[in-house]
C-alpha cells in the first residue's frame, strides 16, 4: 500500500487553525494577515497573522509596551498606518457598517462625570437609537450585568476607578455588539469582581458575542479559550492555553510564554556584544 506524502509543515504566516480556530476569513469574527502598524518611525506591530473564532473569549496577553492597545485599535478601526490584511466579521477592520457592531472599551472610563450612571447609560442609549420604550430597561440590564445597581444614581465623577470602568463596559453592552473589545478591562478591580466580569465575558460569549481581551496579566490566560501572545510587535503564539502550556512543557502560562520568548530569542541568534572599551 502507498503511504501518504508527508505533509509540509505549517507554515506561520497561514494559520491552518490550531485550537480550533478557523484559517478561512469567513468563518473568523477577525481575520489577520500580515497586518503591520508603523508609528513615528517604529514598526509597532509586524506581519501579524492570526484567527479570531466567533463566539469565544480570546486573550491578548504581552508585557507592556508590546502592541496590544495599537492591536486593538487597528482592529477597531481607530489605528493609523495599518497594513496588511485585517478583517473584522467578514469586513474591512473601520468599515463604516461595523460600528454598531463592534463594541470597544478603552483603558481610561470614557463616561460624563457630572452625570450619574444611569444618566450616562440613558445618554448612550439614546445616542445608540434604543427606542425610548425599551431604553429603561436596556440600561437596567446593563447595570446589572456589570454590578452597579446599588450605585446607578451615584455621580460618574464620584465613583472609583474600577466603578467608572463598569459604566463604560456597560454603555458597550447596551449595543449589544457582536464583537466586544476590551482593553485591560480587569486593571484595579478586586478578585470577586474580577470573577464575576470573567463570569460576565463567558456568559456573553455563550450567547453568541465574541471578546477579545487584552491584559498584562498572564494568571487570566486560563479564562479565556484561546490566547494571543505578543511580544515586541510579534505575536509569539496563537492557541489554547493548554496546547501552549503542553507545547512549551510548562505548567502555567506565564512559563510558556518566557519558554517561547526564549526560544523567539534562540532563533534569533546571539545578541551582539557591546563594543569593547578602549
Ligand atoms: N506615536 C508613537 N510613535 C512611536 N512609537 C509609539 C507611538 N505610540 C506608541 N508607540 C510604541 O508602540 C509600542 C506599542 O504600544 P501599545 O500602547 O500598543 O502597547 P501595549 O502593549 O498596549 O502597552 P500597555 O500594556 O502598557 O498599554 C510601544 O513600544 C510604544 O512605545
Amino acid at each position: 500500500m502507498n503511504k501518504p506524502p508527508p505533509q509540509p509543515p505549517p507554515d506561520p504566516a497561514e494559520p491552518t487553525g490550531p485550537g480550533g480556530v478557523p484559517a478561512d476569513s469567513a468563518d473568523s469574527a477577525i481575520h489577520a494577515r500580515g497586518l503591520t502598524v508603523v508609528r513615528g518611525t517604529r514598526r509597532v506591530l509586524d506581519a501579524l497573522s492570526f484567527d479570531v473564532a466567533p463566539g469565544t473569549v480570546t486573550g491578548l496577553l504581552g508585557p507592556s509596551g508590546s502592541g496590544k492597545s495599537t492591536l486593538i485599535r487597528a482592529i477597531v478601526g481607530t489605528q493609523a498606518k495599518v497594513t496588511g490584511t485585517l478583517d473584522v466579521l467578514g469586513r474591512p477592520a473601520g468599515s463604516a457598517g461595523l460600528r454598531s457592531r463592534v463594541g470597544y472599551v478603552t483603558q481610561a472610563p470614557s463616561v460624563y462625570g457630572d452625570l450619574s450612571a444611569r444618566q450616562n447609560l440613558d445618554y448612550y442609549a439614546a445616542v445608540l437609537g434604543i427606542p425610548r420604550s425599551r431604553r429603561a430597561a436596556a440600561v437596567t440590564q446593563a447595570l446589572t450585568d456589570v454590578d452597579l445597581t446599588s450605585h446607578a444614581d451615584d455621580l460618574a465623577g464620584n465613583l472609583s476607578g474600577g466603578q467608572a470602568s463598569r459604566v463604560s463596559l456597560a454603555v458597550a453592552l447596551l449595543g449589544a455588539p457582536e464583537l466586544l473589545v476590551l482593553d485591560e478591562p480587569t486593571v484595579g478591580l478586586d478578585p470577586v469582581l474580577r470573577r464575576d466580569l470573567w463570569d460576565l465575558f463567558h456568559r456573553l460569549a455563550a450567547h453568541g458575542t465574541t471578546l477579545l481581551i487584552s491584559s498584562h496579566v498572564m494568571d487570566e490566560a486560563d479564562r479565556c479559550a484561546h490566547l494571543l501572545l505578543v511580544r515586541d510587535g510579534t505575536l509569539l503564539a496563537a492557541d489554547t492555553p493548554q496546547a501552549l502550556r503542553e507545547q512549551t512543557g510548562s505548567d502555567t502560562v506565564e512559563d510558556a510564554f518566557l519558554a517561547l520568548v526564549d526560544s523567539a530569542r534562540a532563533a534569533e541568534g546571539p545578541t551582539p556584544s557591546p563594543p569593547a572599551p578602549h
